[in-house]
């Protein structure tokens, strides 16, 4: 062996002694996967952030426990977990150790414009978490549907005959609503210009028009969705809520703001399905200035000042939408592209913005 290729062994072995090394701890990583998740959970049940939000500045642990009464022992290694997950602060008061809020532990309250306490109940709900575990057999040839699969129908029909769970769902959508409705209407005020009414299809509680009516007073803004969703809907001053079956017809507007509109909601279904959805609003919309605003996820596409970490965000709610919906997924843009054209649209543009999704806009 000469000298070249003796160094070009010695560095391979190298190399795949640092990957050993490194798999050894990683994989740790997917053995505990549901440690965090359950850990923050019980944060938000016990109203941990909300505590040490109301006391105004640090708490320590047996301050906490008694306002909580909670067990000091146990909640002290709650509270180590959640500190060293940088979630709450740890800082030392006098001699002993206390707890701060972050940016991370104040959305772990229930109430408050950056809340993401209700999406997090949701995800780790024993309804939701239970299809993960056929989702093995989902993927083989022929497997049949997790969530249908599990709790014998498909989630939004588990959800009309189930409304504790079909508002915990609306609630945890509002979450998102609520973050990303401000950073869409700033990034596409453009896109609004001229409208005079907008329809969100698949609304949910209608957390996202009562948002852009509130920015955007004259917009006519109409919320729609299921009838036991609509029913469910708080009243909002200059916001209409109709109810219906976007599969049969979608109110007519001048753009199908299928933003938050149609945020999130084309990814729970087939490409067949799609197009369908997507025909009805382009049916909905006017034939001069008409627009399908589609707020979703854009995935294997480098977005420019879109950060890394949402890019796995994105293939996260993929293998969500493999649990949770029939034939759901997050698309790449030739994906996009190929429901909308079979749809009718004539051109389309995408737009990033600092969120998960990206705003694509589908011209009549
Ligand atoms: C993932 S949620 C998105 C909610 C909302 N767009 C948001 O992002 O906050 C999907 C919504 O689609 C609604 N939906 C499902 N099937 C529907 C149908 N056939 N017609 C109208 N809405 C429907 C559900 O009730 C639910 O509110």
């Amino acid at each position: 062996m000469g000298e070249i290729e003796r160094e070009g062994v010695l560095s391979r072995e190298k190399v795949e002694e640092e990957e050993e090394a490194e798999a050894s701890v990683e994989i740790w990583k997917y053995i505990f996967g549901c440690v965090e998740m359950a850990v923050v959970k019980c944060a938000i049940e016990l109203g941990i952030a909300e505590a040490i939000e109301k006391h105004g500045r640090a708490m320590t642990v047996s301050e906490i426990s008694s306002a909580l009464g909670c067990d000091p022992g146990l909640l002290k290694r709650i509270m180590r977990f959640l500190a060293h997950r940088k979630i709450f602060k740890a800082v030392t008061m006098g001699g002993s150790n206390g707890y701060t809020q972050t940016p991370l532990s104040r959305r772990l309250m229930r109430e408050g414009q950056q809340s993401m306490a209700a999406f997090l109940l949701l995800e780790s709900s024993p309804i939701m978490l239970a299809p993960w575990h056929s989702l093995s057999a989902r993927v083989m040839a022929n497997g049949r549907p997790s969530f249908q699969n599990t709790h014998g129908e498909d989630v939004w029909r588990y959800a009309a005959a189930n409304l504790d769970h079909s508002n915990l769902i609306n609630e945890a959508m509002a979450c998102d609503a609520k973050l990303v409705m401000p950073v869409i209407i700033e990034s596409c005020n453009e896109e609004f210009r001229g409208l005079k009414s907008v329809v969100d299809v698949g609304g949910g509680n209608g957390t996202a028009m009562r948002i852009l009516h509130q920015a955007l007073p004259s917009i006519r803004a109409i919320n729609f969705d299921l009838p036991h969703v609509i029913a469910q809907a708080p009243h909002s001053d200059g916001l209409e809520h109709v109810a219906g079956d976007m599969f049969q017809s979608v109110p007519k507007a001048d753009a199908a703001f299928i933003m938050k509109d149609m945020q999130w909601v084309l990814h729970d279904w087939s490409d067949e399905e799609c197009i369908e959805i997507l025909k009805k609003c382009r049916e909905a919309i006017s034939k001069e200035n008409g627009r399908v605003m589609i707020v979703e996820a854009v995935i294997e596409e480098e977005e420019e000042g879109k950060p890394k970490a949402l890019e796995d965000v994105g293939l996260m709610l993929d293998m969500v939408m493999m649990a949770h919906t029939n034939f759901g997924k997050e698309r790449t843009l030739k994906e996009w592209e190929y429901v909308i054209k079979m749809a009718g649209f004539s051109s389309y543009t995408v737009k990033s913005i600092q969120a998960v999704q990206s705003v694509i806009l589908a011209f009549y």
